[in-house]
């Protein structure tokens, strides 16, 4: 790896380290509802406090643009990480001035602070220099812990790198280690798994995909849009017909670079988009004109697994078919029960990564099998589009 990590931080007692983290998780009547995100990043935070360190933690809540706003602040956020760390998290009512200098003056050494939203100033997002200027006056080093933040260029996940002396926390060190072995430099064969309801959302990942796996499995809503570009009648399952061009030119790439495109060869269909809908399985060039495909059907599944038995690397974004609905999770919870049986078996490499996939994973027990499971949801498909991410590059180039 060409970035520093935390084991290139020795000798940090009393040092005030801001670390980026990514705590924007969801909230309901102000109780947290989902922690992965802040377990995450525990680690990295707890390494730092055993270390000496006054830890300073910088991050977003929402989309409040540039203004304080109630609801989004990270005060209602700052008891579930004292949970989950077990450790008092002190909280600061700004990320920049007085308020955040007091606070620090205040810090003993392995303290933990928690720094009002950093999207409460505009010259977050527009990576303001005098901003940056401002939130690098609070530290001496900064760690970045938020991959999922990454594909952003705001002032507190790539302009601080260029003031202070940057390193990667424990969360970003994985998922980079882990998204190098699925696609930067990865066992091959290499499957990737892109399912969900759309293509429209897609395309560009699609079409980075073509040219770096050796095969590429289309299903949920999106594989109508491939099927009826073939020609094939979907009925009244999802289709954008609009992009039936598209999805040709995708497969055309595909073959021009030696990538197979595995597509349904049938479906489980019914005539309702709801939990224990009648349903019957169908062959794919047999969808009776009132119904709709909600998943993949065993043939399908059994075509995966095959591609799954023979690849070293797996990379999966969008589940296989309407996971939510029983019985139309089927397919996605087969075809993850079988990716992680092989990476139990030492077979597989298996990369995940996406709301909905991760929810998938989660609904088939099967998450902690895999071997690395993103929580990033914009920063993981715009590294499988292969964008470059302004948080990790900088990280690269940091001195
Ligand atoms: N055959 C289908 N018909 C209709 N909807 C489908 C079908 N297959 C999958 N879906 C829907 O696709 C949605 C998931 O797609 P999405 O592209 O959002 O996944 P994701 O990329 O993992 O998640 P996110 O966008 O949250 O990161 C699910 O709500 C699922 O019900
Ligand atoms: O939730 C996320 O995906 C990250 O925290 C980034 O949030 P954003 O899409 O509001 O920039």
């Amino acid at each position: 790896m060409t970035f520093k990590t935390l084991d290139d931080l020795t000798d940090i007692a009393g040092k005030r380290v801001l670390v980026r983290v990514d705590l924007n998780v969801p909230v309901k009547d102000g109780q947290v509802t989902d922690t992965t995100r802040i377990e995450r990043v525990a680690p990295t935070i707890r390494e730092l406090s055993e270390k000496g360190a006054k830890v300073i933690l910088l991050a977003h809540f929402g989309r409040p643009k540039g203004e304080p706003v109630e609801d989004m602040s990270l005060k209602t956020i700052a008891p579930a990480v004292e949970e989950i760390l077990d450790q008092r998290v002190y909280f600061a009512a700004d990320c920049i001035g007085d308020k955040a200098a007091g606070a620090i003056a205040e810090l003993n050494d392995g303290d933990v602070l928690l720094l009002e939203n950093t999207r409460f100033h505009k010259g977050e997002e527009k990576n303001d220099p005098a901003f940056v200027t401002a939130l690098a006056a609070n530290g001496d080093l900064y760690v970045n812990d938020a991959f999922s933040a990454a594909h952003r260029a705001h002032a507190s996940t790539e302009g601080l790198a260029h003031h202070l002396p940057a390193y990667a926390g424990r969360t970003m060190q994985a998922e980079l280690e882990a998204l190098e072995k699925g696609l930067g430099n990865p066992k091959r064969p290499v499957v990737a798994i892109v399912g969900g309801a759309k293509v429209s959302t897609k395309i560009d990942l699609l079409q980075n995909l073509v040219k770096k796996v050796d095969a590429l499995v289309i299903g949920g809503g999106m594989a109508n849009t491939f099927l009826a570009a073939q020609g094939i009648d979907v009925g009244k399952s999802l289709c954008e017909h609009d992009l039936a061009e598209t999805a040709r030119s995708i497969v055309a790439a595909a073959d021009a670079a030696g990538c197979a495109i595995v597509l349904p060869e049938d479906g489980v269909v019914a005539r309702e988009f709801k939990a224990g809908a009648d349903n019957e399985v169908v062959d794919i060039k047999a969808i009776p004109a009132d119904a709709m495909v909600l998943d993949v059907g065993p043939k399908s599944v059994a075509a995966v697994s095959d591609w799954i038995s023979r690849a070293e690397t797996l990379v999966w974004n969008g589940p296989l078919g309407a996971f939510e609905i029983a019985p139309f999770d089927r397919a996605t919870v087969a075809v993850a029960e079988h990716a992680a049986s092989r990476t139990r078996a030492g077979a597989l490499v298996s990369v995940a990564g996406g709301g909905d996939t991760v929810a998938a994973l989660n609904h088939a027990e099967v998450a902690d099998d895999f071997s690395y499971v993103s929580t990033a949801g914009g920063a993981f498909l715009e590294w499988m589009e292969g964008k470059p991410l302004p948080g990790v590059d900088i990280l690269r180039q940091a001195k």
